[in-house]
């Protein structure tokens, strides 16, 4: 494996992104996750659906370092990652959004992206060192163009409606520049409207990017996605492509079923 000397990250090379082997995650009596395989290639857009409870974002957590496996081996970009916590997994190309937003209500767009790149200070200092203030105002301006929130860069984010929180969120995401990045629910709560564009936004984020994306909305995560997995009880007991899991009687009647009684 080489490594990119500028980020210090692996470079692309054929193997897999993201690399889950046999992970275990046990909250006490409790197993939240139990023999999880999986692997991600680069640019790839994997769903996960399953239902309350299933797993889906203590997956998230164990990818993005917020949760040290039980048992098991997360390797990203061909490294083992499994000890490193989640403050240096920016650095190895991680970012993610949270079900619950967190942003900066009395600030602007503008502000909330100026400061997600300056986030970036701690994890790389060479890259911070010799930037000028001007250049992160002008980089928060680009990822909001990136967003679609150009016309909003003065508006607070008080004043803005859910689905552009949602965008900023994906753009406070994309600000650490990332290879890889986990969406945990980004259409929930969003009307068909903001679903709609939320979608399109998604979709035409850059190819390399590998998407990881959690999502009840079936509808929004079999368009957006190329692969699915489906979990129920910390295991994954499904995957294929959309119009596979679409027809799949056993998702039907795990997923569908299930949250149709709820
Ligand atoms: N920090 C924790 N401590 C104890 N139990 C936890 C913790 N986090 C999650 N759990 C439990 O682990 C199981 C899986 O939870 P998880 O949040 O990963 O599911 P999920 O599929 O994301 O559900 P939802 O769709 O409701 O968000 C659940 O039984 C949950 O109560």
């Amino acid at each position: 494996m080489t490594t990119d000397t500028t980020t210090n990250r692996p470079t692309r090379n054929d193997q897999p992104v993201v690399s889950l082997r046999s992970i275990a995650v046990a909250f006490g009596g409790l197993l939240a996750l139990e023999g999880i395989d999986l692997e991600v290639g680069h640019g790839e857009r994997l769903a996960v659906l399953g239902p309350n409870g299933a797993g889906k974002t203590t997956l998230f957590n164990v990818i993005a370092g917020d949760i040290v496996p039980t048992r098991g081996t997360v390797v990203l970009q061909g490294r083992d990652c499994t000890m490193s916590p989640s403050r240096m997994r920016p650095g190895l190309g991680v970012a993610r959004t949270y079900q619950k937003t967190r942003l900066f209500n009395d600030l602007t767009v503008e502000d909330n992206l100026y400061l997600s790149q300056t986030g970036k200070q701690r994890r790389h200092l060479s890259w911070w060192r010799g930037r000028r203030d001007a250049e992160l105002r002008d980089g928060a301006r680009a990822i909001a163009r990136r967003v679609w929130l150009a016309p909003f860069v003065d508006t607070k984010v008080a004043d803005l409606s859910h689905g552009q929180r949602r965008q900023l969120e994906i753009g406070m995401a994309l600000a650490s520049d990332p290879e890889i990045m986990l969406l945990d629910e980004p259409a929930s709560g969003l009307s068909r409207g903001e679903r709609e564009r939320l979608v399109e936004l998604i979709e035409q984020l850059e190819p390399e990017l590998t998407l990881l994306l959690i999502e009840h909305d079936m509808d929004v995560a079999l368009r957006v996605a190329d692969r699915v997995v489906v979990m129920a009880d910390g295991v994954l007991v499904a995957g294929g492509t959309p119009d596979e899991i679409r027809h799949d009687p056993l998702v039907h009647e795990i997923y569908l079923g299930r949250e149709g009684d709820s």
